[in-house]
């Protein structure tokens, strides 16, 4: 069984505050990139996994080993599985690489088990393996509240071309969360607008409500993602954005082949360029 754990990007993301379990309570429009990592699931004894692409942990430190573990146990299932996981999302880059690849792991075994799990109790077992992994299960375009765990699908937006600009460094979720409760005056982005360009499919109104509370932490740890932006918008981006914790910065193009040709443009600067669109999953 072939999977695909697509990466998401965040359009809109405000940080309303912090939770009695130390989480923040979060607005956050996610949407779904085509770029994904793929995980192939076959029969064994044991969970095994193996990684390619990247140099990750293949035990319980993989987002991926963490959930055919927890699934397992929930379900008090005896037997294994051999999962192949091949990494072509950037890792700790903002795109929620490890969460997809649990959300993958999650679906295909649910099926490759025979467990016949609804989705709901997926995501909430996915919500105990990352925040991000309740989204990841449902992908498309979506409001996400509280830690993560409140997913509201929206409409669909058409497939712009996005192009991924990262620097050659990850950064710390947790760090940057941390800082944030720091920042005296942290800016609060028009979720609301953007919830009002989605639903009405207005391009436009996405592109000037792009927003996220926790871009001027990490930019204040890392000046190069500000320079970032000022490159993506001089190629023509018609918005760009810092996502989720950074330091990935994505540029949004008409259409693929717009991106396409802005990413020839900016080659060769000190930072990782991947050209992909938005996706919305078949229902
Ligand atoms: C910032 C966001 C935005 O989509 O994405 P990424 O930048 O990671 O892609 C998410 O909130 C990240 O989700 P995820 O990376 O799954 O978080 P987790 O593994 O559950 O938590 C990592 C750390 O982030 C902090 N955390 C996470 C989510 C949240 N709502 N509040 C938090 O304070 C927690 O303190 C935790 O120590
Ligand atoms: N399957 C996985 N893919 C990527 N990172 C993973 C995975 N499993 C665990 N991790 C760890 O999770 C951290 C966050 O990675 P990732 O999900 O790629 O980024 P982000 O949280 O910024 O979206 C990484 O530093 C990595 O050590």
């Amino acid at each position: 069984m072939l999977a695909g754990a697509y990466a998401k990007i965040n359009l809109v993301l405000d940080v309303l505050g912090t939770r009695p379990d130390g989480y923040h309570e979060l607005a956050t429009v996610m949407q779904t990139l085509e770029l994904h990592d793929s995980v192939e699931i076959k029969e064994a004894r044991e969970i095994e996994l193996v990684v390619e692409g990247a140099v990750l942990p293949t035990g319980p430190c993989n987002l991926a080993f963490r959930a055919a573990d927890v699934l397992r146990r929930r379900v008090g299932y005896t037997g294994g599985a051999r999962i192949k996981l091949v990494k072509r999302i950037p890792l700790a880059a903002g795109l929620a690489g490890g969460s997809a690849d649990a959300a993958a792991v999650l679906r295909g075994l649910n099926n490759f088990w025979g467990l016949g799990m609804q989705s709901g109790e997926l995501e909430e077992i996915g919500a105990a393996v990352g925040s991000d992994v309740p989204f990841c299960l449902r992908g498309g375009t979506a409001l996400v509240r509280g830690r993560g765990e409140r997913v509201e699908p929206l409409p669909g937006l058409p497939p712009l071309g996005v192009v991924l600009a990262k620097p050659p460094f990850g950064v710390s979720t947790a760090l940057v969360y941390n800082r944030y409760d720091d920042t005296k005056d942290p800016l609060h982005p028009d979720v609301q607008g953007m919830l009002q360009a989605v639903r009405s499919g207005d391009v436009n109104g996405v592109v000037t409500r792009l927003g996220n509370s926790l871009e001027a932490v990490t930019l204040a740890m890392h000046p190069e993602i500000g320079e970032i932006k000022s490159v993506l918008a001089a190629a023509g981006a018609l918005g760009v954005l810092m996502s989720g914790s950074g330091p990935t910065v994505f540029g949004l193009f008409e259409n693929l082949s717009t991106a396409r040709q802005a990413a020839d443009r900016i080659r060769g600067g000190n930072f990782g360029l991947w050209v992909t669109k938005l996706y919305t999953p078949p229902a």
